[in-house]
């Protein structure tokens, strides 16, 4: 993987719109802000997202450079007013659950449906990330790497698990969105327009689950 340090000056590849979904509490906020302001806030400095957040951020990866724009939306029901809006256009999901809460990583089925009501697209690049993995050291996992892999690989999406706290993970969760959705020219060069020779395919076009995690 190479996510290249590159000169200010080079050309946006495409923009994409990225969503991150789960329960109330995951940590989607704060694997936003860490992959965006690299910054973390303590426990009593959060609040629930109400509607939906965005922030926007430029990376480059594989000598690429991508726009992204990313919707935090919120977890709570009674914020959700606006869904089937946050999903239209959307080229990647990432689907979140806590690994320390059992019941965050059941209501994904929840999160996959909704997601399949809403979606324009059948072939946007879903990843599941299992979040709050530095709890591990203080023993409250509820959900193994392992059942969070076979999950994943279940229901064909990538797979991670992330600290937002410890920075773990994160900057590959986006990464690696980022990079299926650029080897998938038909979810993005319809609406942006084709670019010659924007598009590398990389890695293992067979692997369904990419499980990873640094943890
Ligand atoms: N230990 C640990 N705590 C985390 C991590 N990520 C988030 N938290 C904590 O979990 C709580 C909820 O985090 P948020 O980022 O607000 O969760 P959210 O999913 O955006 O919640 P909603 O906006 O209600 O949907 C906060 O107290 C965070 O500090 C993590 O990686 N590790």
């Amino acid at each position: 993987m190479s996510i290249a340090s590159s000169p200010p000056d080079r050309e946006v590849s495409a923009t994409f719109k990225l969503l991150l979904i789960g329960d109330s509490g995951t940590g989607k906020s704060s694997l936003l802000l860490r992959f965006t302001d690299d910054t973390w806030l303590q426990p009593d400095q959060t609040s629930a997202t109400i509607g939906v957040d965005f922030k926007v951020k430029i990376v480059d990866v594989d000598d690429k450079r991508f726009k992204l724009a990313i919707w935090d939306t919120a977890g709570q029901e009674r914020f959700r007013t606006l869904t089937s809006s946050y999903y239209r256009g959307a080229q990647g999901v990432i689907l979140v659950y806590d690994v320390s809460n059992r019941q965050t990583f059941e209501h994904l089925q929840l999160w996959f449906t909704e997601l399949d009501t809403y979606s324009s697209s059948r072939d946007v690049i879903k990843m599941i990330v299992g979040n709050k993995c530095d709890k591990d050291t203080s023993g409250v996992r509820e959900v193994s790497r392992k059942e969070g892999e076979a999950f994943a690989r279940k229901m064909g999406t990538l797979f991670i698990e992330t600290s937002a706290k410890t920075k773990t993970g994160v900057m590959d969760a986006f990464v690696e969105v980022v990079r299926k959705i650029s080897e998938t020219p038909s979810l993005w060069q319809k609406q942006q327009g084709p670019r010659p020779g924007a598009v590398q395919v990389h890695g293992d076009e067979n692997a369904e689950s990419s499980g990873m995690c640094a943890c």
